[in-house]
């Protein structure tokens, strides 16, 4: 009989189930980066300007989730971007696709395990301030984990220390440095008049927000919203990376009652293709500052 773990407070992988997966994902490569980028939906085409590119799918990896979302397209992609060994996650896991948050941000640590030291998230996200407009971006300067609050923090069950401690700060997650070059990088292309640095609050999905939750979520002192990235961020600095966040603001959130515009996620994949070139030289550049 096949043994039972009844333990519902363990956490699904193991720190052996971590590093067995991040040695399979190296063996395809003898590059070893230590940034990693994670496209968000529909900003997956910065991989289309590493150089020498390995594309490692998921489903060649034993044991490896899928991302089922439109506009994640399921890889690992290393090579150079900037001058400097990269990884990229092209396919994020997200909580609404039926993932439990330490699925979600499992790759996170697979990433720690293969040696990425410096973690550099990107998503899409409505916008909240209405100083706000579509096709801006978005530098992260602090994030509200609405789900953590509500119970599902990422960080939940138990503690194996080797892959963190158990209590964290998740104050300053986002780093000044690599905040200060991000924005160096778009002004010097001249697109400062698009750069935003605000609050992103992460929510459950896969529903976009009411105008009512709109109201409420801005009253929280959120600047975008999104359905991504903070599991991977807490996750990120529990295990001691260094953290970067830039949403690319893809609509902008209705809240008023009685409106007539319905939010898609062809609208989110428009406004990313839209960007897709822009991301592409600001991530080339950012990069290539980064030690
Ligand atoms: O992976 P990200 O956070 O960029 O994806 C956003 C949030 C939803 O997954 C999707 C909605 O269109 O885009
Ligand atoms: N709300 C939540 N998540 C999103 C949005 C949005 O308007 N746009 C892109 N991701």
């Amino acid at each position: 009989m096949a043994a039972i773990n009844a333990d519902l407070s363990v956490n699904g992988y193991t720190f052996e189930d971590i590093q067995t997966l991040a040695k399979e994902i190296l063996k395809h490569t003898s590059l070893r980066p230590k940034i990693a980028l994670i496209c968000g939906t529909g900003l997956g085409g910065i991989a289309e300007v590493v150089e020498n590119p390995i594309t490692v799918p998921y489903e060649s990896i034993p044991g490896f989730p899928v991302s089922t979302v439109e506009g994640h397209s399921g890889n690992f992609v290393f090579g150079t971007l900037g001058g400097k060994q990269v990884l990229l996650m092209r396919g994020r896991l997200h909580y609404y696709e039926g993932y439990p948050m330490w699925k979600v941000a499992m790759p996170v640590r697979v990433m720690k395990a293969m040696g990425i030291e410096t973690l550099l998230l990107t998503n899409a996200a409505g916008g909240l301030n209405p100083k706000y407009n579509t096709g801006d971006l978005m530098i992260i300067k602090d994030h509200i984990d609405l789900p953590g609050l509500t119970g599902e923090c990422v960080l939940i069950g138990k503690n194996d220390t080797r892959f963190g401690p158990r209590f964290i700060a998740t104050n300053a997650t986002y780093d000044h440095d690599l905040r200060s070059k991000f924005k160096q990088v778009v002004l010097e292309l001249g697109y400062g008049n698009i750069l935003q640095e605000g609050v992103y609050i992460m929510i459950g999905g896969p529903t976009f927000s009411s105008a009512a939750e709109a109201r409420v979520l801005r009253m929280f002192g959120a600047d975008a919203v999104g359905m991504s990235t903070v599991p991977e961020s807490v996750v990120g600095r529990h295990s001691g990376m260094r953290i970067f966040g830039v949403s690319l603001i893809s609509d902008m959130v209705d809240m008023e009652d009685g409106s007539k515009f319905l939010v898609t996620h062809e609208d989110v994949l428009k406004t990313a293709n839209e960007r897709a070139l822009l991301m592409q030289k600001v991530f080339v550049k950012f990069i290539h500052l980064i030690d």
